[in-house]
């Protein structure tokens, strides 16, 4: 193993009422993929946002490449050879990757011939693959993360943070991620990634560091753990083993797409063509396919917020096409949105308040004269009723939602859509960013509401998710389901192919 690149001690970072960060003590070693784990709010993405200057701690040092460093701003950890691919791109998909990449790093070797020759030497020197005269808007996701990891390389990293690098790849996109991650420190460079995916972790990572509650509470070898043993590190308890299930799908339909297309108002191909699915009660129809194929319209159609060019959509058999959002929602439909961001919280506003979000037509949370005013009381026992049924980690209900971990504004979302037992749940990658415990305890509530007879639509990038919990997998590519699988039958791998157009399936366009 090199020489230790980083080394951080006694790393403790305060938020109000919450400390985020507890004497954090880790080394990471040139030329390794260093991975980092921990359940939601254990404390890894502050612990990054550190390192790359983001953020500063309340104590502790920070030395790179063996010299003390201050990291006050990224332009220090730049300076330091630190770089970051954070989880949602920063490109502009209307400049080619020459441009993305030079964009802010003119100095270094201008915009011309001389920029162009690096950046194809690094994309070759580094097994890339990028020509850096296409435009980024025609690149695949994983090509775009590419993209993101030869801007860092151009200004100049040799310690490369990634942030939850393969939660938006498909199987064989993750492959290649690593065997890039396999040449970069074959080069001498080093990796530092969180991951909630274990196996990921588990066949990519030379050394695992593990945060519980802000504290390092172990590192380790990845041939002397399993992803269960990760795991019970991680939750600091043994975790219960997963249960096989019967079917509970009946044969009452309470969702159905019809014949239902989308045109693309800027002209084009159309964003949904001729889609049909029918979801019964207890019933979990999960969609796989890679971002940007049509899911995203389909779940906008299903939820009344674009009406679709042709088709209908029923609630049972009440056609709902034309509805609004609020209309659908109050019809029974609980949405759990792809982007938390911006459609599923209000990041400024306090829990309390975020649990009434979509829900505050309902006559428990309407008071005042006319109707004007929110219940607070109300508001505040039903959030205090989220927090701790879906063990949402916080100081205390009154926090702003921003101010809590990715994974735990995830956990805030579901219970709120939950625990209003809607009769049919429209989930989009409900458990993204959700540590593994967190992800088990939210697969639960959902497969118990479907004892109960919820019909949900499930979109998520998570195969494994996917094939766990769905009854039925629908392949969405160009707008288009282009074919059906047994999730009790089909791998990962010819899921994978199905979604990507490299296999014919059953009844593909
Ligand atoms: N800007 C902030 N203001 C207040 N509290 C914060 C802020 N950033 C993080 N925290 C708190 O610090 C703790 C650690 O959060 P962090 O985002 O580092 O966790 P994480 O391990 O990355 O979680 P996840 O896996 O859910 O992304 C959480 O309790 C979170 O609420």
């Amino acid at each position: 193993m090199g020489e230790p690149v980083v080394e951080l001690h006694g790393i403790t970072k305060r938020f109000p009422g919450v400390v985020a960060n507890k004497d954090i003590e880790l080394t990471v070693h040139r030329g390794t993929v260093h991975a980092i784990v921990g359940e939601n709010g254990a404390g890894k993405s502050t612990l990054m946002k550190i390192l790359y200057g983001v953020q500063q701690p309340d104590e502790g040092t920070i030395s790179v490449e063996g010299r003390a460093r201050q990291l006050k701003s990224p332009a220090d950890a730049i300076d330091a050879g630190i770089g970051m691919v954070f989880q949602h791109f920063q490109l502009a998909d209307n400049f080619t990757v020459l441009e993305n990449v030079v964009l802010g790093a003119e100095k270094l070797h201008g915009i011309g011939e001389g920029a162009r020759r690096k950046v194809k030497e690094i994309s070759d020197a580094y097994g890339l693959d990028l020509d850096p005269d296409v435009l980024v808007e025609h690149l695949g996701v994983g090509a775009q993360q590419r993209v993101e990891i030869l801007k860092v390389l151009y200004r100049g990293a040799r310690i490369i943070i990634l942030d939850e690098p393969t939660a938006v790849l498909v199987p064989q996109e993750v492959d290649e991620l690593f065997d890039n991650l396999r040449e970069l420190k074959a080069e001498g460079l080093t990796v530092i990634f969180i991951s909630h995916k274990l196996d990921e972790v588990l066949s990519v990572a030379d050394a695992i560091t593990v945060i519980r509650r802000g504290t390092t509470v172990a590192e380790v070898a990845p041939r002397d753990v399993t992803a269960r043993d990760l795991a019970e590190l991680m939750v600091g308890s043994e975790l219960p083993s997963p249960s096989t299930e019967e079917s509970t799908v009946t044969d009452v339909p309470l969702l159905s797409v019809e014949s239902t297309s989308l045109d693309n108002p800027l002209g084009g191909r159309p964003l949904l063509t001729d889609v049909n699915l029918t979801i019964h009660s207890g019933e979990i129809v999960g969609i796989a396919g890679v971002e940007g194929n049509g899911q995203d319209e389909l779940v906008e159609v299903v939820m009344g917020m674009r009406e679709p060019t042709s088709g209908r959509i029923l609630l049972g058999d009440v056609d709902t096409s034309s509805w609004h959002t609020r209309e659908i929602r109050e019809a029974g439909i609980g949405y759990i949105p792809a982007d938390r961001h911006r459609h599923g919280l209000l990041l400024e506003a306090p829990l309390w308040e975020n649990v009434v979000l979509g829900h505050q037509t309902e006559p428990v949370y309407v008071t005042g004269p006319g109707g004007t005013l929110i219940n607070g009381a109300a508001a505040r026992q039903e959030a205090e009723a989220v927090v701790e049924q879906y063990d949402v980690r916080t100081p205390s209900i009154n926090v702003t939602a921003g101010s809590l971990s990715g994974g735990n504004q995830q956990k805030l979302i579901i219970g709120r859509e939950m625990r209003r037992e809607p009769k049919v749940l429209v989930a989009a990658h409900p458990t993204r960013g959700v540590d593994v415990g967190a992800q088990a305890a939210i697969w639960d509530h959902i497969k118990q509401a479907r004892r109960a007879g919820l019909g949900v639509l499930l979109i998520s990038a998570d195969l494994e998710e996917l094939v766990g919990l769905s009854d039925s997998i629908h392949v969405i590519l160009r707008g288009r389901l282009t074919g059906q699988f047994d999730p009790d039958r089909v791998t990962k791998e010819e899921l994978g192919a199905a979604m990507t157009g490299a296999t014919a399936t059953e009844g593909a366009a």
